[in-house]
């Protein structure tokens, strides 16, 4: 309403009066959107409609796609911890399948050539810039060896790219099958070209535990190496010290054992046995995933000293072409840091625990195990921390649920004496295969034979056969024998069998001695035992022989 004594003024002239004012207020508004609008209208048409069309456009031109398989630490990336190294293995594996198309096709002329890491070969790519077609499934591909120099970097680091180029209409078949047939393809010509590694395990962090105590003046580290109590308790508050951040689980050199199956002394229809077995685990993928079986296989060897276990693990690591992890039980402190070590292995391998019986107190005592340790740690060895490794935890090791990550590997377990283990330890499914390793017979002698002296035949043989029948000579004995005469300085077959034959004889007569020396011993102890049992009998003698006459 308007109020009494004043004007109504009709809201126009209102406005036209205060025109010049207005106009202030809407002139930059007006301006601002008449800048504005347009741009924005363009934009939400190019992305919904335009782009999308430029796009289509664009493939009708152009139909190919393409994917950058870039080389793994052009980023360094970072944890918490600090400073990641990039464990990404796709393009060491697409270019070791490059490698091969690059040498197999003639039209790749123009090469690189960079020293393997493992070997003394050398890793043929395609120079950058340069294009490998390649075929799958009737579709045609093309490789590119990209460069792009980082400029943002002060260092102008070069990333290098394999690209991959593919018309579009192949993706889901370039993704779903051609890629992961390059990765497997790679992996397994990496495995073919590296040098073998024989692992062993570096000795487990003494974590230096730290722990800040908040006090009113400020903050004090406390070391609580040795501190008497719930170390549990005490772990989920605090973390180890920067040292753990580059701790390494294994250390490893390369394997160049000589040993093989042909090489290897034991009786022959045993040894195909064994090489039969390595070979259906290797070829049974599918048969361990049907069956919901983790593809392992644990193997037990059995014998006396020098009878061939150790040389037997070599000789399997050479057939299947397979790493081995030589784990020293000792120096592992935890169940949790036995986990971390297989965790840290990898497939093809052989994971070895030697002398299994010596390592820790591994037998069936387990309430002994328990009072031993008490319920927080292991207490200490020669002022080391006494390693806390408990039956369970290498059961677990061997067959727990991550046992089964990875797949295809062989466990084994050497001892001299397999009546003093855990039955749980060597149970079939655990230990699949016990093989016993025994004294050399004539089979084993021959090949060590063939071996020292390259000899199929000797007239000595028969000398040899019969003995070795009788004595018990380890594969090491006869192979000391065989060398004693060659480091004498004769080459000689002949020379090297005369030890042999002596060292037999020697045993032969040493065993017929120590037999006859039981054999008077059981006498003598069986004759005290019997006089004794007279004695209880008739102790005052009054029991006459009726059998005498007089
Ligand atoms: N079966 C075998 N075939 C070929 N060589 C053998 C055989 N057994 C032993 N040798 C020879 O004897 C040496 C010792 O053998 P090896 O270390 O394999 O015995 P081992 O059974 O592991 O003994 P230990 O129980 O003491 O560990 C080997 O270096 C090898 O030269
Ligand atoms: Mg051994």
């Amino acid at each position: 309403m308007a109020e009494p004594g004043k004007a109504v003024v009709p809201w126009r002239q209102w406005a036209l009066a205060n025109f010049s004012s207005l106009w202030f207020v809407l002139a930059p508004l007006a301006s601002l959107l008449a800048a504005y609008a347009p741009r924005r209208l363009f934009q939400t048409y190019f992305n919904l409609f335009l782009r999308r069309r430029a796009r289509r456009l664009l493939n009708a031109v152009d139909p190919y796609a393409t994917v950058d398989i870039s080389e793994p630490g052009a980023e360094v990336r970072y944890s918490r911890y600090g400073p990641v190294s990039d464990n990404d293995t796709t393009y060491e594996e697409a270019k070791a399948y490059l490698s091969e198309m690059a040498c197999s096709q003639e039209d790749a002329r123009e090469l690189r050539a960079e020293g393997a890491k493992d070997g003394d070969g050398l890793v043929i790519s395609i120079r950058d810039g340069q294009d490998v077609a390649d075929e799958f499934r009737g579709v045609s591909l093309w490789w590119t060896s990209v460069v792009d120099e980082d400029v943002q970097d002060s260092r102008r680091h070069k990333r290098r790219f394999l690209r991959l180029t593919f018309h579009l209409s192949r993706r889901r078949l370039v993704v779903d099958e051609y890629l992961p047939h390059v990765r497997r393809r790679g992996r397994e010509i990496l495995f073919c070209n590296r040098r073998r590694r024989l692992y062993t395990n570096n000795k487990s962090l003494d974590y230096q535990y730290v722990l800040y105590v908040y006090t009113t003046s400020g903050n004090e580290l406390i070391s609580i190496n040795s501190i008497e109590h719930d170390l549990d308790f005490l772990r989920r508050l605090i973390r180890p010290t920067s040292s753990s951040y580059d701790y390494k689980a294994w250390s490893y050199i390369d394997f160049d054992h000589p040993t093989t199956f042909d090489t290897l002394a034991m009786d022959l229809a045993k040894k195909r046995a064994i090489m039969e077995d390595l070979d259906a685990f290797r070829s049974s993928k599918e048969f361990y995933r049907r069956a919901g079986k983790p593809w392992k296989r644990g193997y037990l060897l059995h014998g006396p000293p020098g009878t061939g276990k150790s040389t037997m693990i070599a000789a399997m690591a050479n057939y299947l072409d397979y790493d081995i992890y030589d784990v020293e039980l000792t120096v592992v402190n935890t169940n949790n840091d036995l986990r971390k070590l297989l965790i840290e292995t990898t497939s093809k391998s052989i994971i070895v625990i030697e002398d299994i019986d010596c390592t820790l107190d591994l037998t069936g005592d387990r309430a002994r195990q328990r009072r031993r340790r008490g319920p927080m740690n292991g207490g200490y060895d020669d002022g080391r921390p006494r390693s806390q490794v408990t039956l369970s935890g290498l059961l677990n090791f061997i067959d727990g649920l991550w046992s089964a990550c990875g797949g295809e590997r062989i466990v084994v377990f050497t001892t001299n004496h397999v009546d003093k283990l855990d039955p749980a330890l060597i149970r079939r499914g655990r230990m699949d295969m016990h093989i016993e390793m025994s004294y050399c017979g004539f089979e084993a002698f021959k090949t060590l034979a063939k071996n020292y002296l390259d000899v199929d035949e000797h007239e000595l043989f028969v000398a040899v056969e019969e003995m070795l029948r009788e004595v018990k000579l380890t594969p090491a004995d006869v192979a000391e024998c065989l060398m004693t005469a060659r480091r004498a300085g004769s080459g000689e077959p002949s020379p090297c069998l005369q030890v042999l034959v002596q060292e037999l004889q020697k045993r032969a007569e040493e065993k017929a001695e120590a037999e006859a020396e039981a054999k008077a011993r059981a006498e003598a102890e069986a004759r005290a035992m019997a006089e004794a049992d007279a004695t209880e009998m008739d102790p005052d003698g009054l029991i006459c022989d009726l059998s005498r006459e007089d």
